[in-house]
This record gives C-alpha cells, sequence and structure tokens, in this order.
C-alpha cells in the first residue's frame, strides 16, 4: 500500500471527488492583469495621513439597493455625510432616473450644499446622458463630472464587441462631451472625472493608455487638476496584486502631477479595505467608498472602516465618528438593509467578549490603566479592544457579557462595573464557580441583572441568618463581643473573646455552635456610590466605625476543614465584616443542612 493510500488526507480527497464534480474550480483560471513589477515600493511604505475621501453611498450604494432612496431619504444620508465631514460627495446618476436629476436640483436650489463640500455626479460616456447630467447640475458652484466605460478584455469582447482602440475612443468622446458642456456652464468650477471602469480587470498599461488619451483631451494643469478613478469594480484578484497595479499606473502616467489619483474597490473577495489601503501605499491620493460598506453584490469599500483603521493608529481620518450610532442609524434606515453585530467596529458584539481569558485579559488591562495613568500617557492600550468604546459613543457596558465560556474576571468586572463590587481573586473563583453552573443549566446568556440576583442569593441575602444588636469592647489588649445572631428563627446570645471584632465573633460562633471556625482570608472596600443602584446593599446604621460610603466585606473561612466564603455589606465597616463572616458561616449550615 502506498503513503498516499494510507494518509487521512488521501482518503478524504478520495471521498470527496465524485460529490465535487458540480464544484468545478477547473472552470476558473489565475487573475490574468497583473502587471510586472518585481522593483515595487509600496510595502515598505506606511499611511501617515487621511486620503481625500469620496462618499458614493448615493450613487454606487444607492444603485445596489432593492429600493432605490427617495429624495427625503437622500437628503436625510447627504446630510449625515456632510456631518461626518465629507468634502466630496456622488450625489447620484442625474440622467438616469428623475428622482436622481430632482434630487440634484433640490440641493442646488435650496442651498443645502455647503461651500467646502463639492457635488459629483456619475454619466456614461453617451452625449444625451452627459447633456442631462450638466442640466442637472446648473447654478451649482463646483462640481465634478465623472464620466466612465468599461476598458476590461470581458467588457471589450463580449459586452461591447470593440477593440482597444475603439473602447479608447469611447473614453476620448466622453472627455471631450464633458469639455463642451462644461463651456455651456461657464459660471460653475467644473472638475472632471474619469474611471477606466473595471480597471483591475484591464491590461494595466492599457488603462494607462486610455488615461493618458482622456488627459490629452483635458490637459490637466496646475489649478485644474482632473481625477483619474481606478475601480477594482469586480475584486478579483488579492490587493497586493491591487497595488501593484496602482504603483504601475502611477508610475506611467503622462501627467501624475496634475491627476488625482482616485481608488475605488469593491469587496467580492472580502479585501476592498485592504485593496485601498494598499493602493494608498501604492501612491493614491484619494478614496471612494460607501459608509458600512453597501454596494453592488458584496458592496464597496467601507469608508467608516478604512477610516476608523487610520484613527486607531492615531492618524487624524478627517471624519468625525464620535456620533457612531446616530451614524448608523441614519445609514441602515435609509438603505434599508440590517447592520451585522460583528461589523468591523459598529457591530453591536464588537466590543463583546463573551470568552474567559478575553475578560479577564480586558478587565486587568484596564484596571491597569486606571491605576498607572500617570505612565500611559492616556495612550489606549487594551487587550482585545483595539479602540476605546468610548471614542464612537458606546459604553463600556458591553465590554463583557457571560455565558458558559465566561470566566471570573467577567464576572468579576460584571460585578464591579456595574454595582460597585471589587471581589479578591478568591471570592471571584468562589462566585464565578456559582455562575459558570446557571449558564450551563440556562443554556444561554446571563443577564446582569440575573448575576447580580445569583450574587445576592448566595452572599447577601442569608434571610435566616441575621446579625441583630451587638457591641466590641476592648479590655486589657483583648476584644470581647457580645451581641444577638437570629439563626432560623431563633434569637442566640453570641459572646466571645479575640484580638478583633472579627476573631472575637468567629469565637463567639464556634463556641455556642461547637464548630472549628479559622478565617482564611478578608477584604473590604468602600462601594463607588455611583456604582450602587439596584445592588442589594444592607444599609445597617447598626455600629461603629462608619463611613460615609457602604462598605463591602469578603471573607473566606475554614469550616470543620472545608472552604465558605461570604460577603457583607453595610454603612459600618466592622458590621460589613461581621455579616460577611456570617454569610460565609450560612452556607456552611446551608450545605450541613441540604
Ligand atoms: C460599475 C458601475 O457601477 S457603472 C454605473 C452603473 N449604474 C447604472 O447603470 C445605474 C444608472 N443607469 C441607468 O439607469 C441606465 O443604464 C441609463 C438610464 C443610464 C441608460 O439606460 P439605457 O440607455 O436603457 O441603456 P443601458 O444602461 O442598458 O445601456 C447600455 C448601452 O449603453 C452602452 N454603455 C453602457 N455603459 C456605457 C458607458 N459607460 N459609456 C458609453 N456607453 C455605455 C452599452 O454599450 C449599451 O449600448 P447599446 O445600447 O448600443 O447596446
Ligand atoms: C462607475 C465606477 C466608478 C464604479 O462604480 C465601479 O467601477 O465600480
Ligand atoms: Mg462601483
Amino acid at each position: 500500500m502506498s503513503d498516499q493510500a494510507t494518509s487521512p488526507v488521501a482518503a478524504t480527497t478520495a471521498k470527496m471527488t465524485p460529490k465535487s464534480a458540480a464544484f468545478d474550480f477547473r472552470k476558473y483560471r489565475p487573475f490574468a492583469f497583473a502587471p510586472s513589477l518585481p522593483d515595487r515600493t509600496w510595502p515598505s511604505k506606511t499611511i501617515e495621513k487621511s486620503p481625500i475621501w469620496a462618499s458614493v453611498d448615493l450613487r454606487d450604494g444607492n444603485q445596489a439597493l432593492i429600493d432605490p432612496m427617495t429624495i427625503e431619504q437622500k437628503m436625510r444620508f447627504f446630510n449625515t455625510l456632510v456631518d461626518v465631514g465629507f468634502k466630496e460627495i456622488e450625489i447620484g446618476f442625474p440622467s438616469a432616473a428623475q428622482v436622481e436629476f430632482d434630487f440634484a436640483r433640490k440641493l442646488i436650489e435650496e442651498n443645502h450644499v455647503p461651500d467646502d463640500v463639492t457635488l459629483q455626479v456619475l454619466v456614461q460616456a453617451r452625449e444625451h446622458l452627459i447633456a442631462r447630467t450638466f442640466e442637472s447640475l446648473k447654478g451649482v458652484k463646483r462640481a465634478v463630472v465623472h464620466v466612465y466605460n468599461s476598458t476590461s478584455r470581458v467588457q471589450r469582447e463580449k459586452v461591447y464587441a470593440k477593440d482597444k482602440a475603439e473602447i479608447k475612443e469611447i473614453a476620448i468622446t466622453g472627455a471631450k462631451l464633458l469639455q463642451q458642456y462644461a463651456a455651456k456652464y461657464p459660471e460653475t468650477d467644473w472638475v472632471f472625472q474619469y474611471s477606466p471602469e473595471s480597471f483591475s480587470q484591464t491590461e494595466t498599461d492599457y488603462a494607462v493608455e486610455v488615461c493618458d488619451a482622456v488627459c490629452e483631451v483635458w490637459q490637466p494643469q496646475q489649478g485644474q487638476e482632473v481625477i483619474l478613478n481606478l475601480p477594482a469594480t469586480v475584486e478579483a484578484s488579492m490587493p497586493n496584486v491591487f497595488a501593484d497595479q496602482v504603483e504601475y499606473f502611477c508610475r506611467n502616467l503622462a501627467h501624475r502631477e496634475h491627476v488625482i489619483i482616485s481608488l475605488h474597490t469593491h469587496n467580492d473577495r472580502g479585501c476592498a479595505v485592504a485593496a485601498a489601503e494598499l493602493g494608498v501605499l501604492a501612491g493614491a491620493d484619494r478614496i471612494e467608498g460607501t459608509l458600512l460598506g453597501n454596494g453592488e453584490r458584496t458592496g464597496n469599500m467601507d469608508i467608516m472602516v478604512m477610516a476608523m483603521n487610520l484613527f486607531s493608529q492615531g492618524i487624524d481620518p478627517e471624519l468625525d465618528f464620535s456620533n457612531m450610532s446616530e451614524i448608523v442609524q441614519v445609514v441602515s434606515e435609509c438603505n434599508n438593509l440590517p447592520l451585522h453585530p460583528r461589523h468591523p467596529y459598529v457591530g453591536e458584539l464588537v466590543f463583546t467578549a463573551f470568552s474567559g481569558s478575553h475578560q479577564d485579559a480586558i478587565k486587568k488591562s484596564l484596571d491597569y490603566n486606571e491605576k498607572h495613568q500617570d505612565e500611559t500617557d492616556n495612550v489606549w492600550d487594551v487587550a482585545y479592544l483595539p479602540i476605546d468604546p468610548a471614542h464612537i459613543g458606546r459604553s463600556y457596558q458591553d465590554v463583557v457579557r457571560i455565558n458558559s465560556q465566561s470566566g471570573k474576571g467577567g464576572v468579576a468586572y460584571i460585578l464591579q462595573r456595574n454595582y460597585g463590587f471589587n471581589l479578591p481573586r478568591w471570592m471571584q473563583i468562589d462566585f464565578s464557580g456559582v455562575v459558570q453552573k446557571q449558564a450551563e443549566t440556562a443554556a444561554r446568556e446571563l443577564q446582569n441583572d440575573e448575576i447580580l440576583q445569583t450574587f445576592e442569593t448566595t452572599y447577601l441575602q442569608q434571610g435566616k441568618f441575621e446579625l441583630l444588636d451587638y457591641s466590641v469592647n476592648n479590655k486589657g489588649g483583648d476584644v470581647y463581643f457580645n451581641g444577638q445572631v437570629q439563626m432560623h428563627g431563633d434569637i442566640i446570645d453570641i459572646d466571645g473573646t479575640g484580638n478583633g471584632p472579627l476573631s472575637s465573633f468567629i469565637d463567639g460562633l464556634a463556641q455556642h455552635t461547637g464548630k472549628s471556625l479559622h478565617v482564611i482570608n478578608y477584604a473590604e472596600h468602600a462601594i463607588n456610590p455611583h456604582h450602587n443602584s439596584g445592588n442589594g446593599i444592607d444599609d445597617d446604621t447598626n455600629n461603629d466605625n462608619k463611613t460615609n460610603a457602604n462598605a463591602a466585606a469578603y471573607i473566606q473561612l475554614n469550616i470543620d476543614g472545608e472552604v465558605y466564603s461570604g460577603i457583607g455589606t453595610c454603612s459600618s465597616t466592622v458590621s460589613a465584616m461581621l455579616k460577611g463572616a456570617l454569610s460565609a458561616f450560612a452556607q456552611a449550615v446551608g450545605k450541613t443542612a441540604a
């Protein structure tokens, strides 16, 4: 028998073959348009500033919707884009439909366009459409007219049935028509943009040839720059290949210095943002995309993600997403598309850790930063959280959520952040076992109030055991405890001696019950008042050592050889401590009774 026949991989492959006949990779060919660029420079570059952004939500995004936007929706979206800080906004395809035309007119006639915002519109290289497009823009101060025709091999051969020279001629005609019509509206500051549509599936040297021909018509110069927009209309290669195409294009273009190189990537392979980022390294100045990545098929490049990627590297993205939830709401409602809960930066779950080790690391990082504020220069550096959720208006509320995958750090985080209980490690271990069982039994996420309730019933509501009146007195170096404890409805006198209130109380409990009791661990803290809402804190004003804040005490006792943890809360630290001991004791009795 050969090695191949015995290997488990070979066995799997052999089984798959008949089934995979319909799943035929042999129908595909490797990507054929990668230019040869052995001396590429982009891999050793870094992005140091934000590119020029152009939103195409209202055009490319809109043309991909089941129900295109109404004028009202476009208006709402446009205002949001302006608020976010976009200075170039492709508002539509005015020659395509009346609503598109009317929207352009509304923006212009009703003065909705801020002085520093430039409208952009798209049109095919066809005269009647170009004529209508300029008509739609009459009276605008400044506008980008964006003309395109596809240059890809498949479109040349199968859609247009034209050779390279004929396709170039469409581009040249379009460029000339833009000039002619622009001349009819001299009151407007016109900017010309050309896209060799499907650039990435075009031979790159041919794309350069077509764009050079367009520039020959437009004659870009200082103060009269043009935009050449390079689309990955359908993403068909790895992003490094796209970057090679962009660098090749930039290096070989005749009028590079007077041309703004723009990129327009789509997300068919899931790498639209990566392609745009590498394309910027390769020399691009401008990026077209949409918020949340809506667009044809798998969508356009998500500008929000790319901008937030820059933000998370300490680069000013020149777009303001601090009001993220409102932005997301407008985008989702206008597009009538739901947001994936794991959408980068904005999904409901992207700042949430369910798993124990992540929660532990997040809690420890946040605690560390709080303690070392002076040393960190306030620079964000938290495990598992690439940015501070607060920067985009998210709370820390959801950073940790609890299910059966969670650990002690996560449960401790919930109790600390929401209810002010700062559990010591040994207490975290004790309580996390309780929560783990509860989550496993429920087989679902546990809500914060359920965790608090479990915390209270486990440690705080020892209803059958209650510390009543007591006093502690120092005499000759010893401390004497005298008080009453209610146990199962009986009121019992407790007297004990020790070197402090706790040890004298424990001594009294031991004497009364005949059990052996020793303190193993002890911790206490004031409960931060802003965490207090809704917790099970006792406000007993019983005794001495009053503090303004409520106190929580955590006690671990060895009772007859077994370990029990308890918690007490009170406005008095001593009472909290004694209640904590009684809480641990009650569990031991409860366990014996059970
Ligand atoms: C990658 C992109 O996103 S490109 C933008 C795509 N967006 C849209 O198409 C949405 C808006 N478009 C529309 O509503 C319509 O296409 C319209 C109104 C503009 C034009 O509609 P129609 O005239 O009915 O034609 P249709 O779109 O089917 O156009 C195809 C014709 O235009 C030609 N054509 C297509 N694109 C271009 C172009 N960019 N430049 C020149 N000619 C073009 C085709 O070769 C075809 O020619 P034929 O009629 O000789 O066969
Ligand atoms: C019109 C062009 C820029 C386009 O949307 C594309 O090629 O994806
Ligand atoms: Mg597109």
